[in-house]
């Protein structure tokens, strides 16, 4: 322990001195408030702060609490005991009040001045303790959009912690809704960028002719309709964070410029021959399986070795099931703010028909269904879509492979783009062509379900 000892009397400092530095204590002294201060300068500057300030009131013409209110003011973690002249009550109390750890009234014996010096010591500790918690809460606070403690969560919000300050690339996957926008959020929230734009774009709601001129930019008159020169959105996150999200609907030409901008960190914009320096830290997301694009020729090897620097996997909610629980809170709450606080309760069985559910919509479609059931606080009509969906994922009335009612992958394999567009084409059919039904039948928000129709052209 180290502890700065502030007397002016030099028999008097020189006599506590000798009492701690027995007890194996490391004493530094100075005789007056300016020389206390001018010594805690320089053991700032070395980073050796003392654990522990032994001051006597009365310094001078100053007293210990100019000192104690030096200390506190500049926020520096340093135990504080103040020693009174004898019967000084009111002294002692206003040290207290004013930050001080321990005070202690003259005379003292040694065995009191080393008890209130540890304690003193251990109430530093303490507020060290307490900074670092405050500290892990706030960046768990930057976080708290994520919901969920399972151990497969906490091993993401480890990763997300480890690499957010960093300007490595990530590549989130997972299946939809499973919250890998959040998470970009979330790293882009704890990184020194955040105070910078975070720019989110689906590469796979953009038409591919006009790809190019969102990503990059373009000059007035680049091409037909470029009536106004174009900030591409690659340009608007320079220092900060460009989200891609469904990388793998990006056109393989320009995967190959995308592939560029992430090799030189430069951009051209469409119509124009200068390069332009953009500092962007790329995040991209995908619920598609990249390597198997790779074979197919879809996605470039070099692009997806460049994005996956750092692999990030969202787990789907059916592998955390113990987190839904928290997730109907999170969501009633949210909603029941959102739309003025109506009192929304769930039975216990419709509880457990939300734990048993399968989730394939993750964390999206419990947020849309408790959404719903906010709004409209019918928990029958809850438990009838709940109910329903079941039936009818294991009742497929189609021509699709299936047996005894449940779907099996056929021995030769399948192509799963024409399944999941001939599922989103019997929806259509079954509901008449009406996009709200058609999405509530396949357990889709209304936008989840549009994107994958504009996807397949339907
Ligand atoms: N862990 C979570 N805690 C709280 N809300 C979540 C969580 N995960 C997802 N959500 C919510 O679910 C919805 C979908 O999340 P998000 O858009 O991040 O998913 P996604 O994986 O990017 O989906 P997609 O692949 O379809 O784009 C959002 O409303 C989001 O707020």
């Amino acid at each position: 322990m180290h502890v700065l000892l502030v007397e002016d009397e030099q028999d008097q400092r020189e006599l506590v001195a000798n009492i701690l530095e027995v007890n194996d204590i490391k004493v530094t002294q100075a005789d007056s408030v300016e020389s206390a201060i001018v010594s805690l300068k320089n053991l700032v500057k070395q980073n050796t702060l003392p654990d522990v300030i032994f001051s006597d009131w009365k310094l001078g013409t100053l007293t210990g609490i100019s000192l104690l209110e030096y200390v506190r003011n500049n926020s520096l973690n340093i135990g504080f005991v103040v020693a009174t002249a004898y019967g000084s009550v009111k002294h002692a109390i206003e040290a207290i009040e004013k930050g001080a750890d321990d005070y202690l009234s003259k005379p003292f014996q040694s065995q009191e001045l080393l008890l209130a010096i540890s304690k003193a010591n251990t109430a530093k500790s303490l507020r060290e303790q307490n900074q670092s918690l405050e500290k892990q809460l706030t960046e768990q606070q930057n976080m708290v959009d994520l919901v969920g403690n399972a151990p497969c969560m906490q091993q993401v919000y480890e990763r997300i912690k480890r690499v957010s300050n960093t300007n490595a690339t990530v590549m989130i996957t997972g299946e939809s809704g499973t919250g890998k926008e959040l998470a970009a959020r979330a790293l882009h929230q704890l990184s020194d960028r955040k105070n910078n734009s975070f720019i989110a774009i689906n590469c796979g709601a953009i038409p591919e002719s006009l790809a190019e001129a969102e990503l990059f930019g373009a000059e007035k008159g680049a091409f037909t309709g470029a009536i106004a020169q174009k900030i591409g959105k690659i340009e608007a996150a320079h220092q900060g964070t460009l989200f891609l999200d469904e990388i793998g609907e990006l056109p393989i030409l320009l995967q190959a410029k995308l592939l560029r901008f992430l090799q030189e960190g430069v951009i051209t914009r469409l119509g124009s021959n200068d390069e332009i320096q953009v500092d962007a830290r790329v995040i991209a997301a995908t619920h598609r399986d990249i390597p198997t694009q790779i074979s197919k020729q879809e996605f470039r090897e070099d692009l997806y070795y460049r994005l996956n620097v750092v692999p990030l996997r969202m787990p789907s909610l059916k592998e955390r099931p113990e987190d839904i629980p928290k997730l109907i809170l999170h969501f009633i709450n949210k909603f029941e703010q959102q739309y003025g606080g109506q009192s929304a309760k769930l039975s216990a069985p419709t509880k457990k028909l939300l734990l048993d559910h399968d989730w394939p919509g993750n964390v999206r479609e419990l947020s849309n269904k408790l959404e719903r059931f906010v709004l409209l606080g019918d928990e029958q009509e809850l438990i009838e879509d709940l109910t329903r969906q079941e039936t009818n994922s294991t009742n497929f009335d189609t021509n699709m492979p299936q047996q005894n009612g449940e779907f099996n992958i056929p021995e030769n394999g399948m192509n799963w783009d024409d399944f999941e567009k001939q599922v989103l084409q019997q929806a259509l059919l079954k509901t008449k062509n009406n996009k709200t039904k058609a999405a509530k039948l396949l357990g889709m928000g209304y936008k989840q379900f549009l994107y994958r129709i504009e996807k397949f052209e339907l």
